[in-house]
């Protein structure tokens, strides 16, 4: 699938300097972020309504226009898909650890006064990240 995403992210690059006229890419570009979100919303929504009504073609159909509209928003963004790709490996290592630590819940003491403040649960996930992050070079 990424490398259908990084062909769709070139082609939305290469399809940025057309003519608005003839081009939906350079017509978004031309529009900007706003009108680029606003479309992302549009089929987010769409595909939650499809897949609540029970229609998977139609949830295929809105996610493709989904994942358009997200590369587009990516480019005007600067954001490249590679640069989502090393975030999700990094996470996926994360959980992979977290995944093998025990999984201590947080045990609220009895008896704590109604006006007590509630300890803060952090999730390990995060102290890993810290410890990667110390590790990272
Ligand atoms: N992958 C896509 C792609 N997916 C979806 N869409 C457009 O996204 C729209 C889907 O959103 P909507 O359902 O809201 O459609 P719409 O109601 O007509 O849109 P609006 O009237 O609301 O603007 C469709 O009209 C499609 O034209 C796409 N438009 C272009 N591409 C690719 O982008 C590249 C550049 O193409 P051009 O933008 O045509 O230059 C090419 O590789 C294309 O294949």
């Amino acid at each position: 699938m990424s490398d259908s995403i990084e062909r769709l992210y070139q082609a939305v690059i290469a399809a940025r300097d057309l003519d608005p006229a003839t081009s939906r890419t350079a017509r978004l570009f031309q529009r900007g972020p706003a009108k680029m979100a606003k479309k992302l919303a549009e089929e987010a929504v769409e595909v939650v309504i499809d897949a609540i009504s029970g229609k998977p073609d139609a949830v295929v159909r809105e996610s493709a226009d989904l994942l358009y509209n997200l590369t587009v928003l990516w480019a005007s963004a600067g954001v490249k898909p590679e640069d989502v790709w090393r975030e999700m490996e990094r996470r996926e290592r994360l959980l992979g650890i977290a995944e093998k630590l025990p999984k201590s819940p947080v045990k609220v003491p009895k008896g704590l006064p109604k006006t007590a403040p509630v300890p803060v649960v952090r999730r390990r996930i995060v102290a890993l990240e810290n410890r990667l992050r110390k590790r990272q070079p």
